[in-house]
């Protein structure tokens, strides 16, 4: 029988609404902002702040659950998931928007057993938007039940990406040519909300139809990720194959054709795996009907084999 993970997710939400009020009273206030990975990776007390706060609150309630925070990992711990009960958390997802009081700042809290992500919440603070999902249950935002536009032609698409943090030619080539063969199709246009949780939800919410992106970490989409396929959307890598939470490349789509005609045209840069494994090429099987048993060891320089089917 299907565990009923509704409570654990009644808590989820009661403590990103206290977490919320934390971020409300940070926002306007004096920031300290140090760098994690790039000139463009912030990070801030707020983040370590909120963080800390949710792990506890969560620790107390459910000693034996596992966690991974993305500030947690920054500080060194492994973000590996295992099958033990686990939160993948975001405690501000879009802290460059945060430090400048651009308006879109999200806290992105997943629950995952056995590698299943059972429930996701996203609350985009300044919007007072709390989006949830709970496996088979439906999304939701605000309590009003959500669904994808469920588009099938990519030439009305509107699509969101993200800019991310990296400033390598590689990763920023990459990038941008990825959005010019996008806008080439052509596609109605192409935003960056600057928040990865917000973006998905915008796709779950059919405010756009579609996300893609290279370089994202796990606590950015796990929630969203539930989100959009509750909402009725589709959630695959970047290649067209299976999705992996821990791979940092994903499209969410209102439907496989459009998912599809992204697959097409991006390409995906080389990058750390969160658990890192050697990256495993993004070959789903089913998708191209071969038996792959080993792992790709080393990263495909470039760009991946283009997966269409
Ligand atoms: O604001 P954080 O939690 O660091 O997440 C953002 C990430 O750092 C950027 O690389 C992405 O472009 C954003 O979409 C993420 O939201
Ligand atoms: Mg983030
Ligand atoms: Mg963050």
């Amino acid at each position: 029988v299907m565990a009923d993970w509704g409570k654990c997710l009644d808590f989820g939400v009661s403590i990103a609404r206290q977490a919320r009020t934390v971020v409300l009273d940070a926002f306007e206030a004096q920031k300290v902002v140090s760098l994690k990975t790039s000139p463009a990776d912030l990070v801030t007390e707020t983040d370590q702040g909120v963080e800390n706060l949710l792990i506890s609150a969560i620790k107390e309630k459910y000693p034996t659950h596992k966690f991974i925070g993305e500030e947690s990992v920054a500080a060194g711990a492994s973000p590996v998931l295992t099958d033990s009960p686990t939160w993948i958390i975001d405690p501000i997802d879009g802290t460059t928007n945060f430090v400048h009081r651009f308006p879109f700042v999200a806290i992105s809290i997943a629950f995952a057993v056995n590698k299943q992500t059972e429930f996701g919440i996203v609350y985009s603070c300044m919007e007072d938007k709390l989006y949830r999902a709970q496996r088979g249950k439906g999304a939701f935002c605000n309590d009003i039940p959500l669904r994808t536009s469920g588009l099938e032609d990519i030439t009305k698409a509107l699509v969101v990406t993200e800019i991310g943090t990296e400033r390598d030619d590689l990763s920023l080539s990459t990038l941008t040519s990825n959005i010019y063969r996008l806008l080439k199709i052509p596609i109605h246009g192409i935003r960056a909300v600057g928040t990865a949780a917000v973006d998905m939800c915008l796709v779950a919410s059919a405010g756009a139809d579609a996300y893609y992106h290279v370089g994202m970490h796990c606590w950015d989409i796990a929630a969203s990720a539930l989100i959009v396929s509750e909402a009725g959307g589709v959630v695959h890598d970047i290649s067209g194959g299976k999705f992996d939470l821990m791979s940092r490349r994903v499209i969410a789509a209102s439907s496989r054709t459009v998912a599809r005609g992204i697959a097409q045209v991006v390409e995906a840069f080389p990058c750390e795996r969160d658990d890192g494994l050697p990256d495993l090429l993004p070959l789903d099987p089913k998708v191209i009907g071969l038996n792959l048993t080993s792992r790709c060891s080393t990263l495909v320089q470039g760009t991946y084999p283009k997966l269409l089917w």
